[in-house]
């Protein structure tokens, strides 16, 4: 399943329409078709639907909509709200259609104070206003008329995107329909992910209106979902002979004397996702808290100082070689200078670099460009974490979160979990996934450590780094959905999170 912008779907339209040979008008047909199939369920024939039709595409939609609800007896009230002479094409040809089957349209131009009365009336919305064909700033009508929708708190339902919003950009100050429901054709658009913009979308739904694979493939977008079905074909098995050693020698380093939780947090999830044996590198002085709250993995006690495991004891008392995967800085501290680069450099395996590693890696980044990692490198920041290592501030890295992940990701070589509401992961090629699990109980210190210890067991179990990385994305996000079915949203904490992967998993095997 790919993640498109506007442009890009256009291209794929394009080349379905030219190359394949499928016309617009039964794409636009299909996607009326696919609206309707899966919007009939959720109706009952008292509603008052109101379909809203814009000057474009997105309003020939509409007319399709409109036509089969009303072939199907539903009570429908069809308006057109920009002068139906802009309606032209596609849409038009859409719009003859539905008049020759003997079905009415209002006009808003000469029906205002109608308009308001049948929106009050009304049960159901459905917004075919606008589509992926929007072009700056929202014009006139369509500002009051999505204003008068969005207070008349009607079940909302918009057809590919909440009119208003653009495809593939934040939002913002954007006016846009705050829809309950949004039925995007065929590919998610990036704006679905993107807040504020992502707060109008409501429920997601993605609409298969028959665009084939090879358009998909000719345009080539480089972003993906994670589906729930790919992560469950992926997910490592554990074959009957296998002994500890090949489950994965996992190292965790982190953990200074004011943050004993977080290297626990890290080390607990890295044993419940599987790692075979978890060694915990931690400052001596919290030595009894921490190997207290874990029994079963071993320890090395590093030298310290103000609290904090020093530069000196990192890169010379850890035997790396024994190992074949680290992660690195969960409560590791920022008050003593320290290094990340040296430590991981020589090291072969797959190093996840987290919270305080990344304040120490963003202020050595020449290190990185100059000798880069022949091993892979996953970076785990938070969007303040982000902006650390990019020098932007967090409002540029929410607004362009594909954008710059990406580019950090390709300029550094690195694999790239830009996290917060879905969750991006960029491999160095630059090719993205973007996950749909999780939820707001996840705002909680102490979630990310649990993610880091799931993604380094993932990384020593996988055969591809990108699956175990995403893979471990989504099931860290399906921890936090599994703990709402019995605990409040402001009340799960991170540790909650691990005692639930058990469960979780053994959901995902066939
Ligand atoms: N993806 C698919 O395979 C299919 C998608 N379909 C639907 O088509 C739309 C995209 O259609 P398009 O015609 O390109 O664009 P829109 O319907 O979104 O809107 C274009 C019209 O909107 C007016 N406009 C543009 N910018 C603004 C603005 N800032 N404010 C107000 N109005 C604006 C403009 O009209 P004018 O009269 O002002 O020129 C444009 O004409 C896609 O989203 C899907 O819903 C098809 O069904 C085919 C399959
Ligand atoms: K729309």
């Amino acid at each position: 399943m790919y993640v498109v912008t506007g442009e890009e779907m256009r291209q794929i339209d394009r080349y379905t329409m030219d190359q394949i040979g499928m016309s617009e008008e039964l794409l636009m047909e299909n996607a009326g078709q696919a609206f309707v199939r899966h919007l009939v369920s959720s109706l009952s024939q008292s509603d008052d639907i109101l379909v809203l039709i814009g000057a474009g595409n997105n309003g020939g939609d509409g007319f399709v909509i409109a036509r089969l609800l009303l072939e199907q007896g539903f009570k429908v009230k069809t308006w057109v709200i920009p002068p139906e002479e802009h309606i032209k094409g596609t849409a038009k040809l859409h719009m003859n259609l539905y008049r020759h089957c003997g079905h009415p349209v209002s006009n808003y131009q000469t029906g205002e104070a109608q308009f308001s009365d049948e929106l009050k009336d009304c049960s159901v919305v459905v917004d075919a206003l606008l589509g992926t064909g929007i072009k700056g700033s929202l014009r006139e009508p369509y500002v009051k008329v999505i204003e008068q929708v969005n207070k008349a708190r009607k079940r909302v339902i918009s057809v590919d995107i909440p009119s208003g919003l653009l495809a593939s950009e934040s939002g913002g100050e954007r006016i846009g329909i705050l829809a309950d429901e949004t039925y995007t054709l065929q590919a998610p658009k990036l704006s679905a992910f993107l807040y504020p913009g992502a707060g109008n979308y409501g429920e997601l739904h993605i609409l298969d209106i028959a665009i084939p694979k090879r358009s998909f493939e000719e345009v080539s977008p480089h972003r993906h979902l994670i589906t729930e079905k790919k992560v469950q074909a992926t997910l490592p098995q554990r074959l009957g002979h296998i002994h500890k050693g090949q489950a994965g020698r996992a190292l965790v380093i982190g953990g200074a004397d004011t943050m004993p939780g977080a290297p626990t947090l890290t080390t607990g999830a890295c044993l419940r996702a599987g790692a075979g044996l978890v060694t915990t590198v931690i400052p001596s002085r919290i030595k009894y808290s921490v190997s207290q709250k874990i029994t079963e993995s071993t320890f090395l006690f590093l030298k310290d100082r103000d609290g904090e495991m020093t530069k000196k004891a990192l890169e010379e008392d850890i035997p790396f070689e024994q190992f074949d995967g680290i992660a690195v800085g969960p409560g590791l501290g920022r008050k003593i200078a320290k290094s990340v680069h040296p430590l991981l450099y020589g090291f072969s395996g797959p190093a996840v670099i987290d919270a305080d590693g990344l304040f120490h890696m963003s202020k050595e980044l020449h290190l990185w460009s100059e000798k880069p990692r022949q091993s892979p490198t996953i970076i785990t920041p938070h969007p303040g974490e982000m902006a650390m290592l990019t020098g932007c501030t967090i409002e540029e890295v929410e607004k362009r979160r594909f954008q710059c992940s990406r580019e950090f990701a390709l300029k550094y070589g690195v694999y790239v979990v830009l996290k917060g509401p879905f969750t991006i992961v960029t491999t160095p090629k630059g090719d993205q996934w973007v996950n749909t699990t999780g939820n707001a109980s996840l705002a909680k210190g102490g979630s990310g450590d649990v993610l880091t210890g799931i993604i380094l067991a993932f990384l020593l179990q996988h055969s591809t780094v990108t699956d175990a990385i995403c893979n471990a994305v989504h099931i860290h996000g399906k921890l936090a959905d599994k703990m709402l079915e019995t605990h409040d949203i402001i009340s799960v904490n991170a540790s909650d999170l691990i005692l639930t992967l058990p469960e979780v998993l053994k959901s995902y095997r066939y």
